[in-house]
């Protein structure tokens, strides 16, 4: 059971988790429970780096960004010993969780799970914080932001749960963002494939790594509302899935950033070293457009987006290749957002994309990069016209409560 930053809040909303937990273990379950930072903490945490340095060091980070969920388990416990049973809290590093080295975007290398085993078997409650784990080289790590969805999905592969509940502020996925398009529909079982996409374009409800590593060991994720005991959604295996409508729901994102590298000399190997050296600073690079010179001796421009806290770093990074190839100039535009289209019906069903492109030039919004899938269309535009664009799409497709739906299996669509 993972409870995330709104659902504990403040001592009434933790309390509550700390009821929903003791109902969980008095139903006859074993429970392991992963808790974020309280509310707005880690954001808090992060402004007290900011007030102190304009680059902190990623491992103080880490030591910093890590105690807010430190707090959560601490007081959790305290809350489930009142109502009559045991817990424990336990650090990521405490949990087994073992990292690589990479600090404030660490990946899972292992889940050394022997105490929580003991523990349960013990008949404990055990209470995990979130976001966190130890490196290689025996430092507090984290996850990156959203992270303690992967390590929910981490222990529940590493105890062989039965589900991974997932409990949140809304009551599952829906088709939209609810809080942008009030009919969104919730969704009654999504397919890891589309949530992989719906998560990377910015449907942050489950954070793409925990999605991925759910796939990978055959979690079941169970999302959920915190505030109500009613069923959410199920993330699960392809086989597992009914419905294949065309379009399953849009997503979007507002911290984009766009870096264009203009006038880039048409040679061999230049892609390779910028995105070499990218890749080397941990920067997270979602599209990318190059055109091709048409003529002979001109030169290209190579347009990217990075989430928008990368940008700095990005920047930097590509000072000095960009002197060495002979770069023009490099011009960075910050307040960049997307939105997206995911469903696995569209991978054989023409005419998506031309909608979109339709929709979103009837709103008189200017597209400025385009990226697909086989199941996803993604358009850059400015971040302030993203709520309109999501809103137009998710109408025009008809995604919402009363919406049509397409049910013909994947591959039978009309074509
Ligand atoms: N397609 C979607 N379905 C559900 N929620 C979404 C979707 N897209 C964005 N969200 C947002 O995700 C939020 C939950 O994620 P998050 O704030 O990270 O929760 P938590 O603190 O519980 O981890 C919701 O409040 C909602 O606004
Ligand atoms: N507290 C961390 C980790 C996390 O997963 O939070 P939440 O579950 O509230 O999204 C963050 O804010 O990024």
């Amino acid at each position: 059971m993972k409870f995330g930053g709104s659902s504990v809040a403040d001592a009434e909303r933790l309390k509550r988790a700390a009821r929903r937990i003791v109902a969980a273990r008095e139903d006859g379950n074993r429970v392991v429970a992963v808790l974020s930072a309280r509310g707005k903490t880690t954001d808090e945490l992060v402004g007290l780096a900011a007030e102190m340095s304009d680059a902190p060091d990623p491992r103080e980070m880490d030591m910093l960004l890590s105690t807010g969920e430190r707090i959560s388990c601490a007081l959790c416990a305290m809350a489930i010993n009142d109502l009559g049973h045991r817990a424990i809290s336990l650090t990521g590093s405490q949990a087994g969780i073992v990292t690589d080295t990479s600090h404030t975007k660490a990946r899972i290398l292992d889940v050394r799970a022997d105490r929580i085993k003991t523990a349960l078997d013990e008949g404990q409650i055990v209470l995990v914080a979130g976001f966190q784990g130890v490196s290689t080289s025996h430092d507090v790590t984290t996850l990156g932001r959203g992270g303690s969805d992967t390590t929910a999905v981490a222990l529940a592969a590493a105890v062989d749960a039965d589900v991974c509940e997932i409990y949140t502020d809304v009551s599952g996925v829906f088709s939209a963002d609810p809080r942008i398009v009030p009919d969104a529909r919730k969704l009654d079982v999504v397919s890891f494939e589309e949530m992989l996409e719906m998560a990377s374009s910015g449907a942050k409800v489950l954070q793409l790594r925990s999605v991925e590593y759910a796939r990978n060991h055959d979690v079941r994720i169970h999302c959920r509302s915190s505030f109500e005991d009613v069923t959410g959604t199920f993330v699960v295996g392809e086989q597992e899935t009914m419905e294949h409508p065309l379009i399953t729901a849009v997503t979007h994102s507002t911290d984009e950033a766009r870096l264009s590298l203009v006038g880039v000399p048409d040679e061999i190997g230049a892609a390779a070293k910028i995105f070499t050296a990218l890749a080397d600073a941990n920067c997270n690079v979602d599209m990318i457009i190059q055109n091709e010179p048409l003529e002979e001796g001109r030169k290209a421009e190579v347009s990217f987006t990075v989430p928008r806290g990368d940008l700095r770093v990005a920047r930097e990074t590509l000072e000095p290749i960009a002197a060495e190839l002979g770069v023009d100039s490099i011009d960075a535009v910050p307040e960049m957002g997307k939105v997206s289209i995911v469903g696995a019906g569209m991978k054989s069903h023409p005419g998506v994309a031309a909608k979109v492109f339709q929709v979103l030039a009837e709103e008189r919004i200017n597209i400025e990069m385009i990226s697909t899938s086989p199941i996803k269309i993604s358009c850059v535009i400015a971040a302030d016209k993203v709520p309109d664009a999501v809103r137009a799409l998710h109408g025009a497709f008809e995604l919402g409560a009363g919406g049509i739906q397409a049910e013909a299996p994947i591959g039978e669509q009309a074509r």
